[in-house]
């Protein structure tokens, strides 16, 4: 359901009248468009200015798989929280930390298969490693159609003879995570718990484009809303959607007009 068709929104806020709505809050894709380079999806003035007049008056947690440090370098908000490496490695306001234990045994593993990725994906053009704490991306944007088939058969080989990572999809781009059970949605459910969120009267948005983003959605699923962000061309556990990273600039701004 779009979420600015008139009924649509007025149903919504509603429902959101007198609560109290902590906003969790996807990177790339929701907050930033897809950029063809990682390095240059910067937050743009005007969305920085929404999340910091948002973070007065809301709890706000920017949830995403890029790295803690370069999540924190991008938005550069001191009263926002951040889960980095999907949800692993999370930071905030008052000396909140929180890195996930059986993910930090994994981290040798993950050091293990980088440098087999960059040695057997060494005649592979076009693709980039990024290596996060708590997972590795190859992103293959920039790899020919004719080779991609390859450079995936490589990467599930790796994943497979490590036994402690799993493997992960996103837009143009695979993702080497540790292999044990935390993802995007308990990294909220454990937020709601530790900000003392998790009760009757609070109602949490989450708003995400990617199938990491499915996790969360999931799991606020009777405790809160999820808002799907992009073109909807598959099924998702979100009931709202918003079709650009504009329409969520528009949706903060009458957030804040409602006094929401
Ligand atoms: O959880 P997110 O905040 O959505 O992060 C997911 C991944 O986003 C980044 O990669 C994606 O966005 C890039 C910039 O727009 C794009 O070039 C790339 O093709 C996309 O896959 C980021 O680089 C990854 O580390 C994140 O895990």
């Amino acid at each position: 359901m779009h979420l600015f068709e008139p009924e649509v929104k007025r149903e919504l806020l509603d429902r959101l009248a007198g609560e109290q709505i902590p906003l969790f809050l996807d990177y790339d894709g929701t907050l930033t468009p897809i950029v063809d380079d990682p390095s240059q999806a910067v937050l743009d003035e005007r969305m920085r200015e929404l999340l910091a007049s948002l973070a007065e008056r809301h709890s706000v947690a920017l949830v995403s798989g890029r790295d803690l440090p370069t999540l924190q370098g991008f938005a550069r908000l001191e009263q926002v929280y951040y889960a980095g490496s999907h949800g692993f490695d999370i930071a905030g306001p008052g000396g909140l930390k929180q890195r996930n234990a059986e993910g930090e045994a994994c981290v040798e593993e993950l050091d293990k298969a980088q440098a087999e990725l960059e040695g057997r994906l060494a005649n592979i053009a076009g693709w980039a490693l990024e290596r996060k704490a708590f997972a590795l991306a190859v992103h293959f944007r920039h790899v020919a159609e004719g080779e991609r088939e390859q450079l995936a058969a490589t990467v599930q080989e790796i994943v497979a003879a490590h036994p402690k990572l799993r493997l992960g999809h996103g837009k143009m781009v695979f993702e080497l995570q540790p292999d044990v059970p935390w993802d995007k949605g308990r990294a909220v459910l454990w937020l709601l718990e530790a900000l003392g969120l998790d009760k009757p009267g609070v109602t949490p948005l989450y708003l995400g484009d990617d199938w990491t983003d499915e996790d969360a959605f999931k799991a606020l699923q009777g405790k809160g809303i999820g808002i799907f962000v992009g073109e909807l061309e598959r099924e998702t556990a979100a009931q709202y959607q918003l079709s650009s990273v504009e329409e969520v600039k528009q949706f903060f701004e009458l957030l804040l007009q409602e006094g929401q």
